[in-house]
């Protein structure tokens, strides 16, 4: 038997911190979403013992450092499951991008063992053990989108913004999460974004409001290590999009965009200096 799942990419509308925890985490608030651009799991069952990870892509760890490996794991150990499964990655989703590529991954592969050892497994459970992976993979497990808290795995469902193009442009270069986290100092953040702002955008379905709402404090961080940031987001801004942020720890920028008849201008003046360019649509 096989088990088919798309992972999706995430993007973080906004994203405050609001302080360092005891046990090294950041306390933060962020409003997250769902893009269309994919990786593709195929989990086929294997009668040995054993987690096998292959991809199409070679930049990836294949091993236990797999995301996708530490989620078979998990759930093989959790609820004794003796027989072992192969998982192929076909990966589109930028690698250490501020996408959750890994987290959303990670998630993919819990929903699809659960439907493969047919455990029966909730969604609230799955997002519990997502959670002892990473903090972007209980938002992974249902999608759609929320307002995140805690270290990002409580989560508040919202409705889904106004549909609109989304253009992603990543630098090429890999941003370290804990890295971008470690150098925030959250007592002297003086800007903080507004998560009642975006909720109140959203809920509102206003698109300007959406754009204006837009806020991420760790942009202060990998900005500052990366002026190549900087000059993507100016570019984009430049080039016409409607609203520009940066995801997560970055060093992707997003560019929200209205009207269809500007992607293309956006699209081809960002691919003249940066390789890594998409146009894709909110996952609605
Ligand atoms: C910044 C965000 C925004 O969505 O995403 P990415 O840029 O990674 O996509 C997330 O908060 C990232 O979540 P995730 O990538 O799952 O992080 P984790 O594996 O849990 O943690 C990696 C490291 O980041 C730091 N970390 C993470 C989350 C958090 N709320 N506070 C932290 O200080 C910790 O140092 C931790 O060791
Ligand atoms: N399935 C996976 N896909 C991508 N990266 C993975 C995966 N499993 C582990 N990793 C590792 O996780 C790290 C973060 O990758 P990723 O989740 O793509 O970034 P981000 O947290 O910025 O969204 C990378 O160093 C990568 O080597």
């Amino acid at each position: 038997m096989k088990i088919y799942e798309k992972a999706p990419a995430k993007i973080n509308l906004m994203l405050d911190v609001l302080r360092k925890r005891d046990d090294g985490y950041h306390e933060v608030e962020m409003i997250m979403t769902m893009v269309d651009l994919s990786d593709r799991l195929t989990m086929s069952e294997l009668p040995r013992d054993t987690i096998i990870i292959s991809s199409q892509a070679g930049y990836i760890p294949l091993d236990e450092k797999n995301l996708a490996f530490q989620a078979a794991r998990l759930i093989k150990e959790r609820y004794n499951v003796s027989t072992g499964v192969h998982i192929h990655l076909d990966k589109h989703i930028p690698v250490a991008a501020g996408l959750a590529g890994g987290s959303s991954d990670a998630a993919a592969a819990l929903r699809g063992l659960n439907k493969l050892w047919k455990l029966g497994i909730s969604d609230a459970e799955l997002r519990v053990l997502g959670a002892e992976l990473g903090s972007d993979v209980p938002f992974c497990i249902t999608g759609g989108t929320a307002l995140a808290s805690g270290r990002g795995e409580l989560l508040k469902p919202l409705p889904n913004p106004p549909q609109c193009w989304v253009i992603l442009a990543k630098p090429p270069i890999n941003v370290s999460t804990a890295e971008v986290y470690g150098r925030v100092k959250a007592d002297q953040i003086t800007h903080h974004p507004s998560a009642r702002q975006m909720e109140h955008a959203i809920r509102n379905a206003s698109f300007t409001d959406v754009c204006n709402a837009l806020g991420n404090v760790l942009e202060d961080v990998t900005l500052k290590l990366y002026p190549e940031v900087e000059h993507l987001k100016s570019s984009m801004i430049r080039l016409g999009a409607d609203g520009v942020l940066m995801s997560g720890s970055g060093p992707t920028v997003f560019g929200l965009v209205s009207k269809e008849a500007k992607v293309p201008r956006i699209y081809n003046g960002l691919r003249g200096f940066c390789k890594d360019v998409y146009a894709v649509r909110l996952l609605t």
